[in-house]
């Protein structure tokens, strides 16, 4: 059975299950309640589970839902289909003004923030008058359609489900989409992601916001379903416990929020309800068991536990890309046209000088080498031509523009790609998604078109390049594996792919050949001959010496930072300087 399948049968029978004779109302409650916190967790997972960036923070966002739905009805006799739209604008706005401040922030001082924000945001839900202070707002009036009030829970079952149903489809589609490649990138890739043209700051602020509205989604539902709010379920305590859901149930996984929600709501029920009778005394054991049973689980499952239930299930099939017309491509330069030019560049490291004023040149369609000693400073170099770094004096300059000031993205935009020392993918997408994550500049469909499906014909032209690039290297065969699976030597030949989905001008590769047999090699020196003869001027970085011989039409040879010498491959293989320096040592 197809994935797809199983999924619209699951949804028939979600939505089938209150009319089930003989299941009990507290059990709708339940699922009512597990459905609200799916769809909190769902942010999780595009925020933390795939962006990286964790929130202890989301539950105050399900407050800005429910408080902008309570005032508004409560106060002002809005009708609460109306404030749906409004609570999540408010939300969202909320989110984009605190991502704003708080996302250039990495490591642990971002969750540190989210934990600052969450509590005062708690604590303004207490404080403020015309939120009711502590004592929160109440007849908040219900949902009606046609005039009938979904009080029951078992009627309100049917808005949750749907809700909860949009919530995971749309998710499924931004995390499939350009976009959603994008925020993929982020986690551990994001220097890298800059390279191939994302701007990641832009990406982990649609990723906050994003997660920040399905939370607002969820505290309208709250508001209505409840017709009472305080800020309780709003503080620092539900964040955790949506944290919690999000890494039981598998953070990366849409799934894998609903069953975290389900585990941790149906646990914490059964639990409250269990151990008093067990102990026969009353008291807070529930938090306690829950405590360690968390510790047991990840201790056991560090990646959740959908991951072990999607193994259940059929695998997903294959997009098969039918025709597409090919991207619009640049136009390169004339080959022998002056192209790249490094003027006394220089990077220090405090007292280090890793690139001491070097000059060099690259023409298009030439094919140079930088080689050089380990620590001489050839990647130092392709950096600071790249953008990852800026230089300490001196200048680089493209196509007759100074880039050394632009940042990388700007300067992929230009056309300039490349490849890293040590490769850079996201291991657990695939080869193709991976090589498509190159091809970023060369589409425009935004979060809204992804979330919507509006993007399909930009992916499909999209996804045509990737396999195209995929077949040039020989890589097709491996496209639906996980990049992470490949053999190094493999996942080399992959960021060459990805680089070469920007269309570059110039490609930079840093030791392309290192990990690949000899057969390997030569069709890698092939296919490099044939992009040269196109047009594309490649600069690389290799320590395999016939590799370089054989392919370059000029070597650069650094030590200690200083240009050595310059020249053909042959006139460089017999100078008597770089033999006692490198090539040397290399024999
Ligand atoms: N971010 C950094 N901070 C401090 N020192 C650095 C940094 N990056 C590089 N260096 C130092 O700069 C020097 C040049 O390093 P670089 O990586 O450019 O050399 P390389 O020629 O690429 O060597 P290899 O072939 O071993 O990668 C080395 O001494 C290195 O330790």
């Amino acid at each position: 059975m197809d994935r797809r399948l199983l999924g619209v049968i699951a949804i028939l029978i979600l939505f089938a299950l209150p009319s089930i004779p003989g299941i009990p109302p507290y059990w709708i409650t339940l699922l009512n309640y597990i459905g609200l916190a799916s769809i909190v967790t769902m942010g999780l997972v595009v925020l933390t589970g795939v962006g990286g960036m964790t929130s202890f923070g989301q539950a105050a966002f399900v407050g800005f839902g429910a408080y902008t739905t309570a005032v508004l009805t409560t106060h002002y006799g809005f009708s609460p289909w109306l404030t749906l739209p409004i609570s999540l604008v408010v939300t969202g706005i909320a989110a984009a003004i605190l991502g704003a401040v708080t996302l250039r922030l990495s490591g642990h001082y971002l969750p540190i923030c989210t934990l600052a924000w969450g509590i005062s945001l708690y604590y303004l839900f207490g404080n403020l008058d015309f939120l009711g202070r502590h004592d929160g707002i109440a007849d908040i009036p219900a949902l009606a359609v046609g005039g009938h009030a979904l009080i029951a829970s078992s009627e309100y079952y049917y808005v949750v489900a749907i809700a909860l149903v949009l919530a995971a489809v749309g998710t499924s589609n931004l995390l499939g989409s350009r976009t959603g490649r994008a925020i993929r990138a982020l986690k551990g890739t994001a220097r890298a992601a800059e390279s191939f043209g994302i701007n990641t700051i832009r990406i982990r602020l649609v990723a906050f916001t994003y997660a920040a509205v399905l939370a607002g989604l969820s505290g309208w539902l709250y508001a209505h379903m409840q017709r009472a709010v305080n800020p309780t379920p709003f503080g620092l305590g539900a964040s955790i416990d949506y944290l919690f859901m999000a890494v039981i149930g598998g953070a990366s996984h849409v799934g894998g929020a609903i069953l975290g929600a389900g585990i941790v709501i149906v646990l914490k029920d059964q639990l409250q309800s269990l151990l008093p009778r067990l102990f026969e005394t009353e008291g807070n054991f529930e938090t306690i068991i829950f405590g360690i049973l968390i510790i047991v689980l990840l201790q056991t499952l560090r990646d959740g536990l959908w991951p072990h239930f999607a193994r259940l299930l059929p695998g997903a099939r294959r997009r098969k890309s039918g025709y597409a017309e090919p991207l619009p491509r640049r136009s390169l330069p004339e080959a022998g046209s002056a192209l790249l030019d490094v003027t006394d560049l220089r990077k220090t490291f405090g007292g280090l000088v890793a690139v001491n004023d070097i000059n060099f040149s690259l023409k298009a369609g030439e094919i140079v080498g930088l080689i050089g000693p380990n620590g001489a400073g050839k990647s130092t170099t392709f950096n600071l031509v790249t953008g990852v770094l800026h230089a300490t004096s001196g200048a680089v300059r493209f196509a007759g523009e100074t880039i050394s000031t632009l940042s990388a993205r700007m300067i992929a935009r230009r056309g300039v790609s490349r490849t890293f020392q040590h490769v850079k993918l996201v291991p657990d997408m695939s080869v193709l998604e991976n090589v498509a994550l190159g091809a970023h500049l060369r589409g425009e469909a935004g979060a809204m078109r992804g979330l919507f499906r509006f993007d399909r014909t930009e992916e499909a032209r999209i996804f045509r390049e990737a396999e195209h690039q995929l077949e040039r290297v020989g890589l097709a065969d491996l496209a639906a594996k996980p990049a992470g699976s490949l053999a190094l030597g493999q996942q080399r030949v992959l960021e060459i792919a990805r680089a070469l989905c920007l269309d570059p001008v110039l490609l930079l590769l840093d030791e392309p050949a290192a990990g690949l047999r000899h057969l390997e090699k030569e069709a890698l020196a092939a296919l490099l001959k044939r992009l040269s003869q196109e047009g594309v001027a490649i600069l690389l970085v290799e320590h395999d010496m016939d590799f370089v011989m054989g392919l370059t039409n000029r070597l650069v040879v650094m030590d200690f930072g200083t240009k050595l010498a310059e020249g053909p491959p042959a006139e460089i293989q017999a100078n008597p300087v770089v033999i006692e320096a490198y090539l040397g040592g290399v024999a």
